[in-house]
Formats: C-alpha cells, structure tokens, sequence
C-alpha cells in the first residue's frame, strides 16, 4: 500500500496495490493488518455508500462531533470526485486549512480523514459512487454541516452544485464553533 503525506500533517492519501492480469484487477481496499503495519490502527465499524447521479453534486462539509467524531476512509468506486477535508481543530496550527484530492474508480486512491476535519466531495463525473469506512457509527444528534463555500476551499468548480436542503442551510465556517480541539482525541 503506497501512502503519501499532504499539506495537513494528519490527513494521508493510501493507494493499496492492484493486482491487474487478463481479466482485470483485484484489490484488498481494506486491510487491518496493513493498516496496523502503517501505524493506522483504526477500528471502522461503518462502511458507507453513495451514490450521486449528477456532475457536480456536492456533499459536505459534514461531520459527527464527539463523542461520535468518525474517522473516514474515502473512496470513489465509480466515476471521479474531489475529496476534500478541512482541519476544524481549535488550536491547530493548520486550522481552516483544506486538501483535495482526486479520487476515482480508476486511480483507487483512498483519503484517511480523521476526527477533527470536516469532509466533502463532489463529483466529477455523472453516476458517481463513494464508499467509506467510519469508525464510529451514524448518529443524528451528532451529525453536523458547514457551508460548501465558507471554509475557502477550493473545490475546481464553477457553477452552483447539486445540494441537500441540509447543506443548503448549513451555517458559515466564521459563524460556526467548532466542537473539535488539537490534540484531543475527537
Ligand atoms: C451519513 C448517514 C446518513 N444516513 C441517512 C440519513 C439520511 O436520511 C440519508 C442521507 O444522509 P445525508 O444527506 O447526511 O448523506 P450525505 O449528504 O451523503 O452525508 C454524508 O456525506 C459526507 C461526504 C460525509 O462525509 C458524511 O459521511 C455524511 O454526512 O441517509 C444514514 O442512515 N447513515 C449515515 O451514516
């Protein structure tokens, strides 16, 4: 499994190895023991999937505050998206910082979120399908939303997205308290 470090210290991107012959491929997406051998040693007990039938929807910027904050484990099966993640950590030294990354069907790069970033994504392509592992399970008392366009990210999109009414009226990353702090597990 290849790993590669972005801008936020905490935020990686795996590429597990795909075993390509005549008929295609294989790949274990998921591995705990990879995992562990990498020092990621997370418990997921939530797989997720979404599908998005237009280019250009945009789902985000979400998370589950703590007690339930998630780790997730992020990748497209069908199709492209623009995977992003912003550091909502009071106190870290990147706070308010974001990444994206292009994750598709053909390139199998997965993005590791952890607690304490917000996560969204939208889609590249019509037809898109997400799949990712959390480690702690949904919980709508705990699930929260921040404005797609208030956390100056860059989303390489022109255009109004696809959104849910709940992220349509999610409040600015100005107006918000995060309920998340540097160094303390979310
Ligand atoms: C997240 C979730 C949702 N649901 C139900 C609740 C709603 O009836 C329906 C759609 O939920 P929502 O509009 O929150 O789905 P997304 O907009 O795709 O939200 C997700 O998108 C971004 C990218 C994330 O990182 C989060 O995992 C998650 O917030 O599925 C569940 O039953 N379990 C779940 O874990």
């Amino acid at each position: 499994m290849q790993i590669e470090k972005t801008d936020l210290p905490d935020l990686l991107i795996l590429t597990p190895r795909r075993f390509g012959d005549s008929r295609g491929w294989f790949v274990e997406t998921w591995n705990a023991a990879r995992m562990r051998e990498a020092g990621l040693d997370l418990a997921f007990v939530q797989d997720n999937h979404s599908f998005s039938a237009q280019k250009g929807t945009l789902r985000g910027l979400h998370y589950q505050s703590p007690p339930r904050a998630q780790d997730k484990l992020v990748r497209c099966s069908r199709g492209a998206i623009w995977d992003v993640a912003v550091d909502a950590r009071r106190g870290s030294p990147t706070y308010g910082r974001s990444v994206g990354v292009e994750l598709s069907a053909e390139n199998g790069r997965q993005l590791l979120v952890p607690k304490g970033f917000l996560h969204g994504f939208v889609t590249l392509t019509d037809d898109c399908e997400v799949q990712y592992k959390c480690t702690d399970l949904y919980s709508p008392q705990h699930d929260g939303s921040v404005r797609w366009d208030s956390a100056g990210v860059n989303w390489g999109f022109a255009g109004d997205p696809v959104l849910s009414e709940k992220d349509l009226a999610a409040p600015a990353f100005a107006d918000w308290q995060s309920p998340f702090t540097y160094g303390e597990t979310a």
